[in-house]
């Protein structure tokens, strides 16, 4: 397998960016369609519209329901052909984006741009998107040949968005260095279908590092809706470095764990990075991590307001069969658990799931 490296064609971040779209999509098309929910509308589509038709692209809003399943991306395809869209620009959450995503697959050769206004995910500069079920569980990824063409991330949207959004995606960031690391010790595969590069493994590092280093800072920032140069660094972090680390650094068991997890209804109300927190803290159990390494990450995740229990992200009694539920799930054959560098089978990882309410409880 050859070492493989993709990514986005531009990505732009800054206070302010939002009223700057139509310069930078203008070679992109001329038909746009802006795909978001109610909420996010209210806060961007003026301001994109608005830039946009001063860089002479028209603009329809279509109202993205909530869920990125296949029913849904399938109705907003309609919309976008009855309107000859040449530019999606998705709006919002990981949800929205992956819809966008989808529905730019589904046109003849558009292009895509994607806006994330909470950075809660690393989901804006993949190429692919997580399909789930109507009522919320994780079905499937999809994967595409092109990336969007243009990620633009507004800082000043970000900062005052909920802090449980920017939280989250710390928490998804973190777990790209431990996924990107386990993939290059294992010479797995990449989402982008290779063998790790350097760059991939290095950016999921640098990833890590500037959220240990900046992830603190910048909470106390966001919590006041304040852009500080910690908010700039963690942004990039949650959005770009955890993008392009993920991608083309790989994905383990932490992911795994979280999409097993949304197979249990107690979870949903949890977001994507909340579950994965527990992922990592799974993973680490998992890999036979010295009780230090793991009392750390949990200590670390404490202080940034991230769940550390099966209790904090809605598992209240994790005895039985819920837990072979997840850990059935996890090791399903397409799992990216199987980039760990040891074979990982199910009762490893029910057990691991016991024990991290223990180790936790511990830790205060
Ligand atoms: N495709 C990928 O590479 C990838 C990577 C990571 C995660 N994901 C997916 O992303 C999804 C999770 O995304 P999420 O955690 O962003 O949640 P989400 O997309 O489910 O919800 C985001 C919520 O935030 C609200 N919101 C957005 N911007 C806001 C703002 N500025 N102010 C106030 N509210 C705002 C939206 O209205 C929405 O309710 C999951 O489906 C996950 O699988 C995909
Ligand atoms: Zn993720």
């Amino acid at each position: 397998m050859a070492d493989v490296f993709q990514s986005p064609a531009a990505y732009v971040q800054g206070r302010g960016v939002v009223d700057a779209i139509g310069t930078h999509a203008a070679s992109l098309g001329e038909q746009a369609l802006l795909l978001a929910d109610d909420t996010v509308l209210e806060i961007v589509e003026d301001r994109v519209r608005t830039s946009l038709a001063e860089a002479g692209l028209d603009a329809t809003a279509a109202k993205f329901e909530g869920e990125a399943s296949e029913a849904e991306t399938e109705r907003l395809t309609r919309i976008a052909c009855t309107h000859d869209t040449d530019v999606v620009v998705g709006a919002g959450g990981g949800k929205a984006l992956d819809t966008a995503k989808a529905v730019r697959e589904g046109l003849d050769g558009g292009a895509m741009v994607s806006m994330p206004t909470v950075a809660s995910t690393d989901a804006p500069t993949s190429a692919l998107s997580v399909i789930y079920s109507d009522r919320g569980e994780f079905e499937e990824y999809w994967f595409y040949d092109a990336h969007p063409d243009l990620v633009l991330v507004d800082t000043e949207i970000i900062a005052a968005a909920p802090t449980r959004f920017f939280r989250s995606g710390i928490a998804d960031g973190l777990a790209t260095w431990f996924e990107a690391d386990a993939t290059f010790r294992s010479e797995g595969e990449t989402i982008v279908g290779g063998t790790p590069t350097r760059a991939g493994h290095q950016l999921a590092r640098l990833c890590y590092e500037t959220l240990r280093d900046h992830g603190l800072s910048a909470i106390d920032a966001v919590e006041r809706d304040a852009v500080t140069e910690a908010v700039e660094a963690v942004t990039e972090a949650n959005t770009l470095l955890s993008g392009l680390g993920f991608e083309s650094g790989g994905l383990a068991a932490a992911h795994s764990i979280h999409n097993g997890l949304t197979q249990l209804d107690a979870t949903h109300e949890a977001t994507h990075g909340e579950k994965v927190n527990i992922g990592i803290i799974t993973q680490l159990l998992l890999e036979g991590r010295e009780s230090s390494v793991v009392e750390d990450y949990i200590a670390f995740s404490r202080r940034l307001g991230l769940p550390v229990t099966l209790a904090d992200i809605g598992i209240e009694d994790p005895t039985g069969r819920p837990l072979d539920t997840v850990a059935e799930a996890a090791c399903d054959d397409a799992e990216t658990i199987h980039n760990q560098p040891f074979r990982v089978t199910v009762p490893m990882v029910r057990d691991a799931l016991k024990t991290v309410d223990g180790i936790a409880d511990r830790v205060r």
